[in-house]
């Protein structure tokens, strides 16, 4: 029986950044979680112990923190997950590949009597801001996505016309609140977008679709929202959405003699409806290796 080493990765998993541009008495913040992780020449290591091509992921994690400092910053964080991806594959000859994935969370200046303060910072609870970058040789891709960007309808969202089994009990409806924690990832077509404007913009096309769709299903204001990115944004080969169906339930009111015209809901938090899919772009370059390692997406 022959047994060998398969694929494989290994680095530094979140390794938390904070940057502070000081350079100014009104500063800036950057807040990310970097997760590094090397492709190679590393069979030795894990057949043998030979630690000889084993860049240490100690050392992963020290050049992400000192790269902050060489680089002046962080900047958009695919440039820099471009940066420390070409840095690692560049200067390393037994590594071959890199996998950079950077969590961005995002911070507000704290609005006081005087504006907006120079140097105290409120955490916004939007959403946070990903990208992985996957170097493999020379050939290069980025998937940058969004996750927990929570929104609410509180009508035009219908659905009906399901199959009734023997085991139907949902009513149908023609009015009920639609919510959802919005988790989408992108590919780009190539690494030279302008990050930081495509980011913004696709935040804004998906929630323009979820107001403005009059939904039938969750399914299909998440195509509406795939579609309107796509239309929009030529450097986007596909995006793919996971998107929980945030249940409401009309609470009944009766047994109190009053009556509930879709005012009063319990919010469930589970079970939830598990809605995924991907939109895609029918002549969009392939994918090659941009998906693995990013789980969680059809
Ligand atoms: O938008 C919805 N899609 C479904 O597939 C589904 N299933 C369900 O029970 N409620 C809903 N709502």
């Amino acid at each position: 029986m022959g047994i060998r080493l398969g694929d494989n990765q290994y680095g530094k998993a979140e390794v938390r950044l904070v940057h502070v541009a000081r350079d100014t008495a009104v500063h800036r913040i950057k807040d990310v979680s970097v997760t590094s992780q090397l492709r190679g020449d590393l069979e030795a290591v894990h057949t043998a112990g030979d630690n000889s091509h084993c860049l240490a992921t100690d050392t992963q994690k020290n050049t992400v923190y000192a790269f902050a400092k060489e680089n002046g910053g962080i900047g958009a964080i695919e440039d820099f997950a471009l940066l420390l991806a070409r840095h690692f594959v560049g200067a390393h000859d037994y590594i071959h590949g890199a996998r950079q994935e950077i969590h961005e969370y995002a911070w507000e200046r704290i609005a006081t009597s005087d504006g907006p303060h120079d140097h105290s910072f409120v955490r916004s609870g939007a959403e946070t801001r990903t990208t992985v970058v996957t170097k493999d040789g020379d050939r290069e891709w980025v998937v940058s996505g969004l996750e927990g960007l929570t929104v609410l309808k509180s009508t035009g969202s219908e659905f009906h016309g399901y199959p009734k089994t023997a085991y139907t009990t949902l009513p149908e409806t023609a009015d009920r609140i639609l919510a959802t924690d919005v988790k989408a990832r992108w590919r780009y077509i190539g690494t030279g977008a302008d990050w930081d404007a495509s980011y913004a913009a696709v935040k804004a096309l998906m929630l323009e679709a979820f107001a403005t769709t009059h939904s039938l299903a969750l399914q299909q204001t998440l195509y509406r929202m795939g579609t309107a990115v796509l239309e929009a944004r030529p450097e986007i080969a596909e995006i793919r959405f996971s998107m929980p169906n945030k249940h409401h339930f009309l609470v009944d009111l009766s047994p109190f003699g009053l009556d509930n015209p879709n005012e009063v809901f319990f919010a469930a938090d589970r079970p939830y409806g598990k809605i995924e899919a991907a939109v895609e772009r029918d002549d969009a370059p392939p994918a090659g290796r941009a998906w693995e390692s990013v789980p969680g997406f059809v």
